[in-house]
């Protein structure tokens, strides 16, 4: 089933357009991530999708559901949670309080949070260990997990990830691409991410989109895009 269907997208930022007639689909239990060179306009989809960017023409579509004009802070609504890659996390609140913040469309008349705060801390474990510890004291990792667990505490059907292994140490970037395919596994996640780490991206993903000036220029699954000749000479550095 089809969870995410975007057609003929072209947006950017007021006159200036980044992606031109962009076709993506993902379905429910996919991991699908966005490769490409600097500038390609990655970022700028992923915000598209969410609503950060001014859409020109096309349509995106969730669960058959227009949701072309909802602004970002409506989409939540929709089950679509997006993690930036920087500023993703409130540095001056503890780790509770970002899973609280992450969680401020939740119903407050029920204890809905409780269960949400247990399903990430089972998920992250170190974050159980310590959750009055400021954000800004955690390394880049811990940081990320917190920056996932927030958005995952709206239980997304579509999570959004903006490179979420930039700035991590090697053993760091094993341990997030863990938690992303655990997430998409376990928890029926639909996972939609940009990636400078390509390869270990591609290996995890069923599928995966080339993006350049920002038309879509191959796509397959991510195994077949690793073969490729292609792929490997203009976009994974071989
Ligand atoms: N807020 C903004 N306002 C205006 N132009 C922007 C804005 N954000 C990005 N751009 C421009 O949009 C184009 C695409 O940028 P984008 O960040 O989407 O590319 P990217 O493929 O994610 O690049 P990178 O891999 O370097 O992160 C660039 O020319 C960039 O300068």
């Amino acid at each position: 089933m089809t969870l995410l269907d975007v057609s003929g997208l072209k947006s950017g930022y007021g006159e200036f357009i980044v992606i031109h007639d962009v076709d993506l689909s993902i379905e429910r239990d996919e991991m699908v991530t966005i490769i490409g060179p600097n500038g390609a306009g990655k970022s700028t989809l992923l915000k598209s999708i969410v609503g950060l960017t001014d859409i020109k023409t096309g349509e995106i579509l969730l669960n058959d559901i227009d949701v072309t004009d909802v602004p970002p802070e409506e989409k939540i609504y929709n089950g679509i949670c997006y993690v930036p890659q920087v500023d993703n996390v409130f540095p001056n609140l503890t780790i509770l309080e970002n899973l609280k913040m992450g969680a401020w469309a939740l119903d407050s008349t029920d204890d809905t949070f409780e269960d949400r705060v247990e399903e990430v801390y089972k998920r992250f474990p170190v974050l159980e260990e310590r959750p009055q510890q400021k954000a800004r004291t955690l390394s880049g990792g811990q940081q990320q997990m917190v920056a996932m667990g927030a958005a995952l505490m709206l239980d997304p059907n579509l999570l959004i990830l903006d490179e979420p292994s930039a700035g991590l140490a090697p053993q760091l970037v094993d341990d997030v691409f863990e938690k992303i395919v655990e997430i998409n596994e376990q928890s029926e996640t639909a996972v939609l991410m940009v990636e400078q780490n390509a390869r270990r991206a591609l290996e995890e993903s069923d599928r995966g989109v080339v993006l350049d000036l920002g038309e879509t220029k191959m796509r397959g699954a991510g195994t077949e895009l690793l073969e490729s000749d292609e792929a490997q000479e203009l976009y994974l550095g071989t």
